[in-house]
């Protein structure tokens, strides 16, 4: 590890220290299969409460699919089963009397690319409390949507141009207007998948700046390749090999004296 990284190790293990644990989300013996092939085998998962949870493994590993699971996006793809139970504050989101557009509205998401619609940055952040009936009147969407622009670190940026396309924004830029987009429906948890992937270092710095901001307010989960940005913002980090939870701790930990081997040789670059 380069000394960038041990820094932001050492930083992970302080933070680790001082906090207060609650079970945000519970997964317990997930098994997901697409058409006849297993994907995740008995996963077990406490996701912490107003913490940042790292997924981290090789390519195909599983991560994507296990953090779908959690707003149950998986539930999109028709070959797809999954088994066990996740919980949610819980309550079993899998539950058939769930309603799943409140679960998604509860449970947000933050993809890889950054997606916004062909619309207005105005429309792209309104879109979610409009079909949620979030607000009464024009004035009262005009303040969600300043604030999930000031808490996605965006508004004075966009401030004075709201009314110009969402894809006319830099890739930065429209990634933090998703993660606005995301907010603005009061999420408890936000899922994150890759979510610098597509980004420079500059904005990829101020989106992980940002991941931290968030975490006071909401729990997180995030897929990351990056062994550095795992160790920059995540509290826990779970490690998944050939669809299984290899083992999940503090951060600090899991990057200095990991119980499995397999995470040592993952996390010191050995293989993935
Ligand atoms: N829609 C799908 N249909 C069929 N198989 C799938 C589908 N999505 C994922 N898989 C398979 O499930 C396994 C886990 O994939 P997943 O994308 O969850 O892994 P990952 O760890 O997120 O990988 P990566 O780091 O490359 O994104 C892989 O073998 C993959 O081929």
């Amino acid at each position: 590890m380069n000394m960038l990284a041990e820094a932001a190790v050492e930083d992970a293990i302080n933070r680790d220290s001082a906090r207060t644990e609650t079970v945000k989300m519970q997964a317990s013996g997930v098994n997901v299969f697409y058409g006849e092939k297993q994907a995740l085998f008995d996963v077990d998962l406490a996701v912490r409460k107003n913490q940042v949870t790292a997924l981290i493994g090789p390519s195909g590993c599983g991560k994507s699919t296990f953090l779908r699971c959690l707003n149950r996006m998986n539930d999109t793809i028709d070959i797809c089963r999954v088994t066990g139970s996740i919980t949610l504050d819980g309550e079993d989101i899998y539950d058939p009397k769930i309603d799943v557009v409140e679960l998604r509205a509860r449970v947000g998401m933050v993809f890889q690319k950054p997606n916004p619609f062909p619309k207005s940055i105005y429309e792209n952040v309104a879109y979610g409390p409009r079909i949620h009936g979030l607000a009464s009147s024009r004035s009262e969407l005009d303040a969600i949507i300043e604030t999930s622009l000031q808490k996605a670190g965006l508004w004075n940026e966009v401030k004075d141009r709201l009314n110009e396309p969402g894809t006319g924004l830099s890739g930065g830029q429209q990634q933090r207007l998703c993660i606005a987009r995301a907010i603005a429906v009061s999420p408890e948890v936000i899922l994150m998948d890759e979510p610098c992937s597509a980004l420079d270092p500059i904005a990829t710095a101020r989106v992980e700046e940002l991941i931290d901001e968030l975490r006071e307010n909401y729990t997180i989960v995030i897929v990351t390749h990056s062994m550095q940005q795992a160790a920059r913002v995540s509290q826990r980090t779970a490690m998944f090999h050939l669809g299984r939870l290899v083992e999940e701790g503090p951060t600090g930990k899991m990057f200095t004296n990991p119980e499995d081997k397999r995470t040592q040789d993952y996390v010191t670059g050995r293989f993935g």
